[in-house]
């Protein structure tokens, strides 16, 4: 069990690369609105990601792709007002960067502008290197996100584990430390072997974050509706879940709806 060796009144991308040279692992989680990073916040989690995931969970759709950049600041903008401690990364959005360095400069921009956000993320390894580098020059901080990269979903097909064939793997691993040298804070691993991503994060002076890549990374990160039970046909063998909030919610309303027909609801002491 790993508990936290130091107080870190507020967490910036520095406290991170402390955690791993202090052998501290790093819990992060998502949030999109400002009453869930309130609680997320106030439990002590060290990373906040407002993640395009936003658009499966939030908006209801199948990819991560249709989320714009507004939304994303919408979302950004209600988390970073319920923070006291917590670092706030914001995914940049597919068409958000992918362009050209200047437009993904000014998507980054605006993020960190309008929203009030710490840093933001980025999908892909040499392909993104010079919008890395522009945002990274403007004093932006940046996180890397290899390996199960939901934005390029159509380019695979599929949702299964990444960089299990040894070219795959090369790749991945000279990315991470491409995304090290030209300046990020921290990179997500989604989704491959434990075993690659523990090598990954060995070479690296920066926190790797897993998310399906075991535990010999430097911290993980769950979709907040997945660990806590909402999004209960989602079942990828990575996931732990610490709540049925599925069923606790779905309780509520059946009782809720039961006392409102049977006029139990509002009673006496619940009017004026
Ligand atoms: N609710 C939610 N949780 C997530 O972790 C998440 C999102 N949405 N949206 C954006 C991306 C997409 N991600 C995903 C999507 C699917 C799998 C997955 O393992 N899917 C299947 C297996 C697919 C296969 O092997 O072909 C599964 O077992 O559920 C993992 C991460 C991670 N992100
Ligand atoms: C799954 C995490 C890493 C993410 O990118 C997201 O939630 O959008
Ligand atoms: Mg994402």
């Amino acid at each position: 069990m790993s508990v936290a060796k130091k107080e870190y009144k507020r967490i910036t991308t520095k406290s991170l690369v402390d955690m791993k040279a202090n052998g501290e692992k790093i819990a992060m989680l998502t949030a999109y609105d400002y009453s869930m990073a309130k609680i997320v916040d106030g439990a002590g989690i060290d990373v906040i990601l407002v993640g395009d995931s936003a658009s499966n969970v939030m908006a209801g759709h199948e990819t991560t792709l249709p989320i714009t950049l507004d939304q994303m600041i919408y979302h950004a903008t209600s988390v970073v007002r319920a923070i006291d401690r917590s670092l706030v990364v914001v995914d940049l959005p597919f068409g958000s960067y992918q362009s050209d360095p200047k437009e993904a400069l000014r998507s980054a921009i605006r993020i960190m502008k309008e929203s009030g956000a710490h840093a933001v993320k980025l999908e892909g390894g040499k392909e993104i290197k010079e919008s890395t580098k522009r945002i990274l020059h403007a004093g932006i901080p940046v996180m890397g996100h290899l390996g199960l990269t939901p934005q390029s979903i159509y380019k695979f097909g599929t949702y299964t584990v990444r960089a299990k064939e040894e070219e795959e793997a090369e790749k991945l691993k000279s990315d991470a430390k491409l995304l090290q040298k030209l300046g990020c804070f921290a990179i997500v691993l989604e989704k491959v072997p434990a075993k690659l991503a523990k090598e990954v994060a060995e070479s690296l002076t920066i926190p790797v974050i897993g998310i399906g890549a075991g535990n010999g990374v430097d911290g993980q990160v769950l979709v907040i509706h997945d660990m806590l039970g909402m999004t209960h046909e989602f079942n990828p063998r990575f996931l732990r879940r610490y709540a049925d909030l599925h069923s606790e919610m779905t309780k509520a309303f059946q009782n809720y709806r039961d006392d409102v027909k049977s006029q139990d609801f509002p009673s006496e002491n619940e009017q004026y």
